[in-house]
């Protein structure tokens, strides 16, 4: 192919290059904001003090677009995949590719941090990219596979804070504000990581004796280590609760993770500063309740998004310093209730995409300096982490902009100017913890510089603000309003014992209705652009208590923040716009509002129950016996979501944490809107010996390598596999079997319904390398994929290079044949071709509902990007 370039009537040129060099701007077709803000140069400038040269590099980055970033995502294997296909079959036509000048476009360059050069970024925009036929080909990839989910078109500096988590398969997670959910995905995968090749591996010991064909070991079998997740045979035993208090947001991050099939995923919507205890079953030789903590929280805060200047420019008019100074209490509350709920040794990331100060240093020490301080809280030095990302370090001293936009150097300085002009009230918005603490005291000295702060022009990104905390004992943490100075050290006296002064406050009151905190974050420029719309409906916040009797219980490992919140009767008594306590909603859950025979209704909308069924529940027995499932998979976790607990259109499967979550939390109050794996569907069936349940596309992962030989076709044929793809209803009857190669003869003997088409290639064809099993629905007459219409497409275009449209024969047919009668008023015509198994009206109904998701695909993608 020739070279092509984009000089034409359509074309403005210009642009390219990594880093610096490019000239911004130059393709844009959109009205330009200006790109200036005084009040927001005066406060950076004063506070970070660069260099001339580099603070010019400072603010000509942030006057540039952002490149263009994506991550590939997934299982790793079908993550490297789908790289392999951008390296081997996109970039090779885009560096032929021509600016007006005759130089070359830049093509995309792997993020040089992101381990297995799975992030990759590039400078021409996106809309060059939409617009420019020479990119078509690429275009149409990234979006393909941005709508299966293969492709997060996220920002580069977004990814970071999920690989300092130090994640493990096994471990249990807290995403506290987690929508749209483009961090929440990278965790979830990591828990995943090694599942497929560790549950074929163990499966493959006993292959024989449960008659399974599980083709040949591959490399990743061999290499997997058993040991990284043992406990459930391989498969993946840790959890990820994603939360948002949005509720609508909550729903996008429900569709933005449900692409990557987890039974380990559960997304909540609660406010984060009062995420509530999680119950797990008691042990059984206890009477003590117990509850969930985590291994790691993420903890990515609303903030004020000034780090997002280059994608979000209306900021460049919008901000304003108030912004910062009115979150800042709502990411302390945060932050804190995550290091409540975090295991000792657990780990919390927190992060913003701010560079202000205020939302973070001043928070990370304000949440040390409530939990006890540095013996209880540490700031994890990650020097050796990530070492090609480009850092500054924490601040050790800032200054603050009120809303006003002056700026103060101390809180002293505030208190005095307070005391001489307005009768001891400071000036808006400015609270003692925003600034740095006085020297001698408790968190005076905390090694704020192990916080990381990515700028602009350091490596071409958006500004991001990131720390690791490590907890290190259980404590109690401090209640906000005691503003009491804490004496120094220096001076010789002790400081109040944190634990000592909330253990006495337990024995107040047992029960009380907690009030909401104030909701700041309700009006509030939050990050990654999305408004922060805070779910606080007066129902939700009644209270109630399910504690134990009211006795004061031991700080032990099991209970720790558990009691129900008591009312603090300190000086410093909350306002009523304030949680009671410093440990708010922690054994108190929100009474959830029961109405329509029980199901809680927010928003007008119900969220329908979770009920397991009993193993030995008939549909389960019918399932089981028609897919000779072997006995090894789990039959203990199915359920549906309805108030019955019968199964009526789908049957879901969890892992056994999850399952025991939801079992125990019953009617607790705990706002779950969404837990398990879609894994059979109900559809109708020709006859009383087909099972009507057919398996989900979703759960085929899980379960596939536990469906005995007799529902299992193994196709190897490429060509086989392209005409299963592009034929929606390909026919089988008569001799047309004869068509489908290898698995011809097996398709025409095997029984109708629902089986597992595994697609086993040898591995010689680049293309085609990958295996997959898929569910695949035999009728009387004719075959059909049981996919929705854009992962068909996608797989066409990744396997076969293939765009062309689908083939809906029994639609061709239909057509025809209503034409034929019709024309010939021919009585009798043999039009049912979709009655003999998957009907035309069921594939519809399904890419119907996929469309309808097509829209949000593409919101959560605009967002993330
Ligand atoms: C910076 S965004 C999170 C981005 C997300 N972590 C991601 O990577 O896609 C902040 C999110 O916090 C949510 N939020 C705001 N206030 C909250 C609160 N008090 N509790 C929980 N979530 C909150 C917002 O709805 C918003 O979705």
């Amino acid at each position: 192919m020739g070279k092509k370039n984009f000089r034409g009537k359509n074309r403005r040129g210009g642009g390219g290059g990594r880093g610096g060099g490019q000239s911004g701007g130059s393709f844009r077709d959109y009205p330009v904001v200006p790109k200036e803000n005084e009040k927001l140069q005066r406060f950076y400038d004063t506070l970070l003090q660069l260099p001339e040269e580099e603070n010019t590099a400072y603010w000509d980055a942030l006057k540039r677009e952002l490149p263009n970033s994506f991550r590939f995502c997934g299982s790793k294997g079908h993550a490297l995949n789908v790289k392999r296909l951008l390296k081997d079959r996109y970039i090779p036509e885009i560096i032929k590719i021509e600016h007006q000048d005759g130089s070359p476009v830049a093509p995309p360059l792997a993020v040089p941090w992101y381990p297995d050069e799975l992030a990759w970024w590039m400078t021409t925009p996106k809309n060059v990219i939409r617009k420019f036929p020479p990119f078509a080909a690429f275009q149409k990839f990234l979006v393909s596979e941005t709508c299966v989910g293969n492709i997060s078109r996220q920002e580069v500096v977004s990814m970071i804070p999920p690989l300092l988590m130090d994640l493990r398969p096994g471990m249990t997670v807290l995403d506290m504000c987690a929508a749209p959910g483009s961090k929440a995905a990278q965790l979830l995968e990591l828990i995943h990581v090694g599942e497929e090749a560790r549950v074929r591996k163990t499966l493959r010991a006993f292959a024989q004796e449960d008659g399974l064909d599980l083709g040949v070991e591959t490399q990743d079998e061999i290499d997997v280590d058993l040991e990284a997740d043992p406990t459930d045979a391989g498969r993946a035993t840790g959890l990820l609760i994603a939360n948002d208090s949005d509720y609508k947001r909550g729903h996008m991050l429900v569709h933005q993770l449900k692409r990557l099939s987890s039974a380990n995923l559960i997304v909540t919507n609660h406010d984060a500063t009062q995420f509530p205890s999680i119950k797990l079953p008691s042990d059984p030789n206890s009477t003590k309740a117990k509850y969930l903590k985590f291994d790691r929280i993420l903890a990515d805060v609303p903030c004020s998004g000034d780090g997002t200047v280059r994608k979000n420019a209306n900021l460049w008019k919008d901000w304003q310093p108030g912004s910062a100074l009115g979150l800042h209490t709502t990411q302390i509350r945060i932050l804190v209730r995550a290091l409540q709920l975090l295991k000792v040794g657990g780990r919390v990331v927190f992060s913003t995409c701010s560079m202000n100060p205020v939302e973070n240093e001043a928070v990370v020490v304000s949440a040390i300096e409530r939990c006890g301080g540095p013996d209880n809280v540490e700031i994890v030095d990650c020097s050796n982490k990530l070492v090609a990302l480009k850092r500054y370090p924490g601040m050790k001293s800032w200054k603050i902009m009120d809303k006003s936009a002056k700026i103060w150097n101390s809180w002293k300085e505030v208190e005095d100017f307070a005391n001489e002009n307005s009768e001891g009230v400071p000036p808006g918005r400015v609270v003692e913890t925003m600034f740095p603490r006085l020297e001698g005291s408790d968190c005076a000295d905390l090694p704020l510089e192990r916080c990381m702060r990515v700028y602009p022009h350091m490596q071409d990104t958006g500004a991001f603000f990131i720390t690791v905390l490590q907890k290190k004992t259980d404590f109690r943490a401090r209640n906000e309003n005691d503003r009491k100075p804490t004496p120094a050290k220096a001076n010789g006296v002790e400081a109040p014992s944190v634990e000592k002064a909330t253990e006495e406050t337990t024995e107040e009151t047992t029960e009380e209705a907690i009030e909401k905190p104030e909701t700041e974050t309700a009006d509030k420029v939050e990050a990654e652009t999305a408004p922060v719309v805070a779910d606080t409906k007066a129902e939700d916040v009644a209270m109630t208590d399910e504690s134990t009797n009211g006795n004061k219980r031991p700080l032990d490992e099991e209970e720790t923040e558990e009691q129900p919140a008591k009312k603090v009767k300190t000086d410093a008594e909350p306002t009523s716009a304030e949680p009671a306590s410093a440990e708010p909603a922690t054994a108190t859950p929100v009474a959830q509002p029961k109405q329509d025979g029980g199901k809680p209704r927010r928003n007008g909308i119900v969220e329908e129950p979770f009920k397991y069924l009993s193993p030995s529940h008939p549909i389960i027995m019918n399932i089981k016996e028609f897919y000779h499932l072997s006995t090894r998979f789990p039959d203990d976790r199915y359920m549906v979501r309805n108030e019955m607990g019968e199964p009526a259109k789908a049957i879901y499967y969890t892992s056994a944490l999850l399952r025991d979550i939801l079992k125990e939390n019953e009617g607790r109050g705990i706002k779950f809107i969404h837990g398990g794996v879609k894994m059979y569907m109900k559809q109708d069936a020709p006859s009383a010996e087909v099972c009507r349940w057919r398996i989900q596309s979703e759960g085929m992962p899980i379960l596939q390598g536990y469906v005995g030989e007799p529902r299992v076709i193994h196709l190897r044929n490429k060509e086989t596999f392209h005409k299963l793809l592009i034929e929606m209803f390909p026919r089988i009857s008569g001799n047309e079997w004869e068509r489908f190669d290898e698995i011809g003869e097996r398709v025409r003997d095997i029984g109708m319904g629902c089986c597992v088409l595994r697609v086993e290639p040898d591995g010689t064809d680049p293309d085609f390398n990958e295996r997959m099993a898929l569910p695949l629905w035999k009728s009387i007459h004719s075959l059909n994929l049981m996919l929705p219409k854009e992962d068909r497409a996608a797989m066409l275009l990744r396997i076969f290079n293939d765009t062309s449209p689908l083939i809906n024969i029994s639609l061709h047919k239909q057509k025809n044949q209503e034409k034929t009668v019709e024309d010939n008023s021919t009585e009798g015509a043999d039009v049912a071709v979709e009655a003999d198994g998957v009907k035309e009206t069921e594939e519809k109904a399904e890419t119907k509902t996929e469309e309808k998701v097509e829209g949000k695909v593409e919101e959560i993608a605009a967002e993330n990007a």
